[in-house]
């Protein structure tokens, strides 16, 4: 590692942010780079001219205050004053987000800030603490950690799921193999999914996540794994899907991304976050 993340975390501070703030900043994208196995200089660039994107990114409009883009739909997905305790510890409150069809949201913080549990509250699967949640019936949840069978094909996770969905096995083989297309992967009819590399296991979820045509999707870090084509295939998909008119949110630890979304929601900087 070279003296990369020291620069990046002058250049925030330089640029006024807080200096907490900017080694938080730094060790994330440090520790980005590294689990891509890439060097920063390489992954983000110049270590001063990532830190003025990434800042001029975190001072776009708060999340959900805005619809900035003209061709927004209807909103798929509002939080009011959501907040999630366990216990006594109050992981984040007051947290307000409105996405609209044809918008595409991130939300990004510190590790442990609460990213993953606020989508889980997005999707229904877990409940706030406070504060009120709509949303659109037709979702699709990608994890983290994938709900994949080890023992199955793709074809039969794609029967299975799209069962779930009311599709007929073979409809939901053919769509099934169409989006995995789009990822520049072909499933192989008889392997199964616990031979497969982590990365195409992750392509397997993105594509049952968005079998059944949802009109909001919920990403939790979707492209670990991926080599850089399958990232840029999926940042692709993304706004295809956008475009398209359906609601995403993605949470994301890439920033350099950022520029590519409508609204970023900075968990680290509500109330009961980590910044
Ligand atoms: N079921 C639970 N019971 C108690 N605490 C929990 C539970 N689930 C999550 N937490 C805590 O809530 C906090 C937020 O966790 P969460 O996984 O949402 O963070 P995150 O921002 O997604 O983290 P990361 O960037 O590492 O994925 C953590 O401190 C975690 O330990």
């Amino acid at each position: 590692m070279n003296d990369w993340p020291t620069r990046f975390e002058a250049e925030l501070i330089r640029l006024g942010l807080q200096p907490g703030r900017a080694r938080q900043l730094s060790t994330e994208t440090a520790d980005q780079a590294g689990e891509n196995a890439a060097d920063p200089d390489h992954f983000f660039g110049p270590a001063h001219l990532y830190a003025r994107h990434l800042v001029a990114e975190l001072q776009t409009p708060a999340a959900g205050t805005t619809a900035t883009r003209c061709e927004a739909g209807p909103v798929m997905l509002r939080l009011s004053g959501v907040g999630k305790r366990y216990r006594s510890r109050t992981v984040f409150s007051g947290v307000d987000l409105a996405v609209r069809g044809g918008e595409v949201a991130a939300i990004v913080g510190a590790n442990g800030c609460g990213k993953s549990t606020l989508l889980r509250i997005c999707a229904g699967l877990t409940a706030p603490s406070s504060g009120t949640v709509h949303r659109v019936r037709r979702i699709g949840f990608v994890p983290q950690d994938g709900g994949l069978a080890g023992w199955l094909t793709a074809d039969e996770h794609f029967t299975l799921f799209g069962a779930a969905a009311g599709m007929v096995p073979r409809k939901a083989r053919s769509t099934g193999t169409h989006l995995a297309s789009l990822l520049a992967w072909r499933p192989s009819g008889a392997q199964p999914v616990q031979e497969l590399s982590g990365g195409t296991r992750q392509k397997l979820n993105l594509v049952l996540g968005q079998l059944h045509g949802p009109d909001l999707l919920l990403l939790d870090e979707p492209y670990q794994g991926f080599d850089q084509g399958a990232y840029l295939d999926f940042w692709r998909q993304v706004h295809a899907w956008r475009d398209a008119g359906r609601a995403v949110v993605v949470v994301t630890h890439l920033l350099h991304e950022l520029q590519n979304v409508d609204h970023v929601l900075d968990l680290g900087a509500v109330s009961g976050g980590t910044a």
